[in-house]
């Protein structure tokens, strides 16, 4: 059968021949082509969603490790019929806390062969149920290197293998057991059926505040194999605050000390806060029983948000300034014509005829603790792995993912939006501030940091869409003033036409397309689900942070995408990890298909898989090029002919 010849443009000639120097032979090529069709063919990686962890890290560090629950699905799976309720209890904890379950065992003398080899083999048939739907090399690369040689040989032991090959690995675990490296070996089983558990994670924002250790769990994302974050309007308060925002920097003080969590600030990041603190005693009372510095950070924000304010017009926040309309003699503030009594007259630091300047002492102190932001070398860490890893949105196989919505206006059009002079909307809207908010960290420039301040409070703002008012909230007793009007998207995401004609904008045109996101708490309790629009849009804010449970009345949703469709699943209060430890105290979580693909999802049809699809055309192409000589192979010298 004679080919026919193919010719190539220039440019796709220039390919071929880079590509050609990772595929240097036919023989190359076609082992490539046939190992990329193996895997187009496998069921897609299993993704999984979480949003608004709010520094809840115990939690947090608890689902990572219980992978959501999915470990004890599988586990139940294999040994509901042949290990009881307490042997299974047992080996999850052993998987989530290989160490600590190791300790604790050791110190008991429970710790024997018997033991190891029970446990070994329980550990080993998880692994292989987890691992059945990858490529084996892709399996062997997320093995601990030291161990990889020795798990694969096991992994692909078949019982009914002849008997050699069983002594063989009975030899294997002999040597583990003689050369007490059990525990370590246990260790990098467990890691690994953590790591096949979950292919894909998404953080879908709001990492930071009310809860008390962001700080650890941006540790743990860092460790993380694979995931993408989208910014949360606390986590860009941060980010600006890193940047050198003080109009950010006053409202991470704010929230953290509201919180009472100065230890992120103080041991976690090394941010003094000794010299606010005394200033706050010094300067303020404690008559009218609110914390004297609570008072003195909202005077600080409220000058330096005012100031944000003056110097931009076009945000449209003129009457956001509240300050110069306090009656201090009185305790009250007028507002909208209308006047209202305040919590407190406490203001001695304000100068009447300059409400929005801060005082030469308040402006010595926050200069320091600008400068401490900049100059902490770990949360300067943190925030460089937000902007590698993180966007304003992100599109991963037909899910759009923000934190909070699309500005829209109340007739549903996407809302123009004006930046630095221009207008934007919609996709190109989110694409320009998430421009502006890399800017502000690499250029610093006034501009853009005045905006990182403006996406925590601003009602065009995609993170947060909410004229934010701190000051009604802080001050105010009348509750009606507390109410913070929201963008229309936060009535309109109800609708599936709306939600779809957003996927439209960001090129998701599949029937199986959906909005996911977080920053609204779902009130389970009040009947609110986290299935919006008929299945376009959920949210997956279910309230890790343990300040919102009482509304929520769960305590954090993980959204999983696998092969088979989705489902959410809701999570439980969690103790701590001793209780887990002492008791086998896991978190309790229900699980609720959402949705089912309509046939198996394979990685051939996902995102990654399309680039598989493109690099298969192109070796093909490759290969085709050397067959009619377009292109040269070569031979590695040990390999060429000798004539
Ligand atoms: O993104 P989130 O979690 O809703 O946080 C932003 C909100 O937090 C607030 O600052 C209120 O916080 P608290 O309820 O913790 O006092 C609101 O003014 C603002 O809308
Ligand atoms: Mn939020």
């Amino acid at each position: 059968m004679s080919e026919s010849i193919a010719s190539y443009t220039p440019e796709r000639l220039r390919y071929l021949e880079l590509l050609a120097k990772e595929y240097p032979t036919q023989a190359a090529t076609f082992t490539e082509i046939i190992n990329l069709q193996a895997i187009v063919n496998l069921p897609k990686g299993t993704e999984h969603f979480m949003s608004d962890l709010h520094g809840e890290y115990e939690a947090f560090y608890h689902i990572l490790n219980n992978c959501s629950g999915v470990i004890r699905e599988k586990v139940d799976l294999l040994f509901s019929q042949t290990l009881t309720g307490q042997e299974r209890a047992n080996v999850l904890t052993l998987i989530y806390y290989p160490k600590e379950k190791m300790d604790m065992l050791v110190r008991e003398h429970k710790l024997t062969d018997a033991w190891a080899r029970t446990n070994l083999d329980i550990l080993l048939q998880v692994a292989k149920l987890l691992s059945s739907k990858y490529s084996r090399s892709r399996v062997r690369k997320a093995m601990a290197p030291v161990f990889r040689f020795v798990i694969d040989e096991l992994l692909h032991a078949q019982p009914e293998e002849d008997k050699n090959r069983h002594a063989y690995h009975t030899k294997i675990v002999d040597s583990i057991l003689e050369t007490g490296s059990i525990r370590e070996f246990i260790t990098a089983l467990a890691a690994l059926i953590k790591r096949l558990a979950v292919d894909h994670l998404h953080i879908i924002g709001d990492i930071y505040d009310r809860g008390p250790h962001a700080d650890k769990i941006m540790d743990t994302l860092m460790q993380h194999h694979s995931l993408d974050i989208q910014w949360g309007n606390h986590d860009i308060l941060w980010m600006g605050a890193a940047a050198g925002s003080l109009a950010c920097t006053a409202n991470v003080l704010r929230n953290n000390i509201r919180y009472h969590n100065l230890e992120i600030l103080e041991s976690g990041y090394g941010i003094s806060l000794r010299s606010f603190a005394l200033f706050a005693l010094r300067t303020y009372t404690q008559d009218d029983g609110i914390d004297p510095m609570v008072k003195a950070i909202n005077v600080v924000l409220s000058k330096l948000e005012g100031q944000a304010i003056m110097r931009h017009p076009e945000y449209g926040m003129a009457d956001r300034l509240l300050f110069h309309t306090i009656n201090r003699e009185q305790g009250t503030i007028l507002l909208g014509g209308k006047t209202y009594a305040l919590t407190t007259r406490d203001f001695p630091t304000v100068d009447p005829q300059d409400p929005y300047a801060l005082s030469a002492e308040e402006e010595k102190i926050m200069t320091q603790i600008q400068t401490a932001f900049l100059e902490s070398e770990r949360l300067q860490q943190h925030v460089r792995f937000f902007y590698s890893h993180g966007a304003m949105y992100c599109s991963y196989n037909n899910n759009l993912l923000f934190h909070g919505g699309i500005p829209l206006q109340e007739d549903g059009s996407f809302k123009e939006v004006m930046i630095q002079g221009k207008a934007y909307h919609g996709k190109a809207l989110m694409e320009r501030v998430d421009r502006l908010v890399r800017q502000a960290y690499q250029q610093r420039d006034p501009d853009s940091l005045d905006y990182m301040w403006y996406l925590w409070v601003g009602i065009d703002s995609p993170v947060s869409g909410r004229t934010v008012k701190t000051f009604e909230r802080s001050y105010i007793v009348d509750e009606t003033t507390w109410k913070e009007p929201q963008n229309a998207y936060y009535r309109l995401n109800r609708d599936k036409r709306e939600c779809i004609k957003i996927l439209h904008e960001f090129g998701i045109d599949s029937p199986q397309g959906h909005i996911i996101n977080g920053h609204t708490p779902v009130k389970v309790k009040k009947g609110e689900s986290p299935i919006r629009a008929e299945g376009k849009e959920i949210c997956i804010d279910g309230g890790f942070c343990k300040a919102y449970q009482g509304s929520t009345g769960i305590a954090g949703y993980t959204l999983i995408f696998n092969s088979h469709g989705i489902r959410i699943k809701s999570h439980y209060p969690f103790k701590n990890v001793a209780q887990v430890l002492q008791h086998n105290a896991d978190i309790e979580s229900d699980s609720a298909q959402i949705e089912w693909e309509p046939k198996r999802l394979m990685i051939g049809d996902t995102d990654e898989g399309k680039k598989l699809w493109q690099m298969i055309e192109a070796l093909k192409d490759l290969l085709q090029a050397y067959r009619q000589g377009s292109v040269q192979e070569k031979m590695p010298a040990a390999e060429t002919p000798d004539f």
